[in-house]
């Protein structure tokens, strides 16, 4: 593991992917609300300047879509850009977004590049989740299972305690920019309310009209592009998005 993957702090304090309930009590407190904005649509001709930009308005960690083309009919970055932005932001948490139809190829690649969160959809690989779970950690990363819209939480459910985030798609992966899909919710919900220190990220079309359906569920990992990159003041906007998510945080330690 290199050094700077070690020093990338999880949201979950306790790195628990999940608890026994009667065990949270005490505990959700450490569950801690993180902003990763998407650069997907920024200017990807300025990446390093876009990501300290980012980073100087109070994100927490980026975000970073790697598509494949053949997952998504879209294609966007990999592990030489990803290694290039690590030797400029040597302290910054990294998460690969793997929107990719062979996960386990990237992973050595994507580990050398310095990523601290490898993020990858279960869909093209059912029957090797655990196999690319225990893979990712070998190479020193942290696990995160994505979710597509279609994908009911039945499909990840036994891999739950194998991971360090569920990631819960709120638009189809592919694009920034599309609408956000409110009927994700419930898997949100479901997953907070059995996993009270889960990680659960939410990712597609969040922003300062959908935070509060995300926040009231239960995500505490906020994704949000094209509402973060697009803005005048992308500051007040993380700082609305943190605000929201930590209302809802507190509501639950009480
Ligand atoms: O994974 C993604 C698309 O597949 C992006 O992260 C996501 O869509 C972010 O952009 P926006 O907030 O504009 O929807």
């Amino acid at each position: 593991m290199r050094a700077d993957q070690q020093a990338g702090e999880c949201a979950c304090e306790s790195g628990v992917a999940g608890i026994a309930l009667n065990e949270m009590n005490n505990m959700t407190r450490l569950l801690k609300c993180r902003i990763g904005p998407s650069v997907l649509n920024s200017d990807l001709s300025q990446l390093l300047n876009e990501s300290q930009k980012l980073l100087d308005n109070g994100a927490d960690y980026l975000h970073l879509d790697v598509m494949d083309g053949h997952f998504v009919p879209n294609l966007t970055f990999g592990h030489p850009v990803v290694k290039c932005l690590r030797g400029k932001l040597p302290n910054t948490y990294l998460e690969t977004h793997m929107m990719v139809s062979d996960p386990i190829q990237w992973i050595e690649p994507m580990s050398d590049a310095g990523v601290n969160l490898y993020t990858f959809h279960i869909e093209p690989v059912p029957n090797d989740i655990l196999k690319v779970c225990r893979k990712i950690r070998e190479a020193g990363m942290k696990v995160g299972l994505a979710l597509k819209p279609g994908t009911g939480i039945e499909a990840v459910r036994q891999f739950i305690d194998s991971a360090d985030m569920i990631l819960i798609m709120t638009v189809e992966p592919g694009f920034g920019g599309q609408k956000f899909m409110n009927d994700m919710m419930p898997k949100v919900q479901w997953l907070r309310k059995n996993y009270p220190l889960l990680d659960i990220e939410v990712d597609g079309g969040v922003g300062l009209n959908t935070i509060n359906a995300c926040a009231e569920a239960g995500a505490n990992m906020i994704v949000s592009g094209t509402a973060i990159i697009n803005a005048l003041d992308q500051k007040s906007v993380i700082a609305n998005l943190r605000e929201t998510v930590e209302r809802s945080i507190h509501k639950c330690n009480v």
